[in-house]
């Protein structure tokens, strides 16, 4: 499997999010992971498409988006149109997810399927071959900075276990809590897309995508 980091715009400057973007994408990174909160589903409201139109006409990074919202369905076609390269939506909000999933492919974009610490794998049970990505939450989602949620680990492995035993190759995306101290670690159980804002919006942002890069063997 293929290792990228996707910088969360959450942790970003938002009055000069354009400049933290550019210091991302020119430091290396190739993705972006961009956090989209309903109020609903999560406590909080994050931000929507004139954002993403915004900063789709200054990078050229994958979009990585990840919706934390009730109901996502009536908005896949907006989000292909914002500029999404890969559209992710929450298992315990998406009742209908075989015709989510067939939605997003239909728009052009890579389907995921995101679960938060505590929801079993077995959700993904009669849905894994269909998709290009499975997000495992670290953290309940709702903030960027809190704390890598330790049982997670096991959950990562156990879902690369899953994978092989079906013989899929599907990324498997980390998020929340991931630091440069402990991102070796969901590398050994199996991750390979990870999610870090605050550890490299927060401070020197060349200096903490080079320094990730390195352990992801990108640099
Ligand atoms: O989905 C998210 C929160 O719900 C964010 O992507 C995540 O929390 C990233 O922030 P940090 O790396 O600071 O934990
Ligand atoms: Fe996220």
């Amino acid at each position: 499997m293929i290792n990228k980091l996707s910088p969360s715009i959450l942790a970003a400057d938002f009055a000069a999010l354009g400049e933290d973007i550019r210091k991302a994408e020119e430091a290396g990174a190739e993705y972006l992971h961009i956090d989209v909160m309903d109020g609903h589903f999560v406590p909080s409201l994050s931000l929507g498409f004139p954002v993403i139109e915004a900063i789709r006409k200054k990078s050229v990074a994958v979009f990585d988006v990840h919706l934390m919202m009730d109901n996502p369905d009536p908005y896949i076609k907006a989000f292909a149109e914002a500029g999404a390269d890969i559209l992710t939506v929450h298992a315990e909000v998406c009742p209908h997810l075989n015709r989510t999933i067939a939605a997003i492919k239909e728009n052009g974009m890579k389907a995921c399927v995101a679960l938060n610490p505590s929801t079993s794998l077995s959700a993904l049970d009669y849905i894994l071959e269909d998709l290009d990505m499975v997000l495992l939450m670290t953290v309940n989602p709702g903030f960027g900075g809190q704390k890598y949620i330790e049982s997670c680990t096991a959950k990562i492995r156990d879902l690369r276990k899953m994978m092989e035993e079906r013989g899929l190759e599907i990324d498997i995306e980390v998020d929340g809590g991931i630091k440069l101290n402990n991102v070796q670690t969901v590398l050994d159980a199996g991750a390979n897309i990870i999610v870090a804002g605050s550890a490299v919006f927060g401070g020197d942002i060349e200096k903490n995508v080079t320094d990730f890069m390195k352990i992801l063997g990108e640099a």
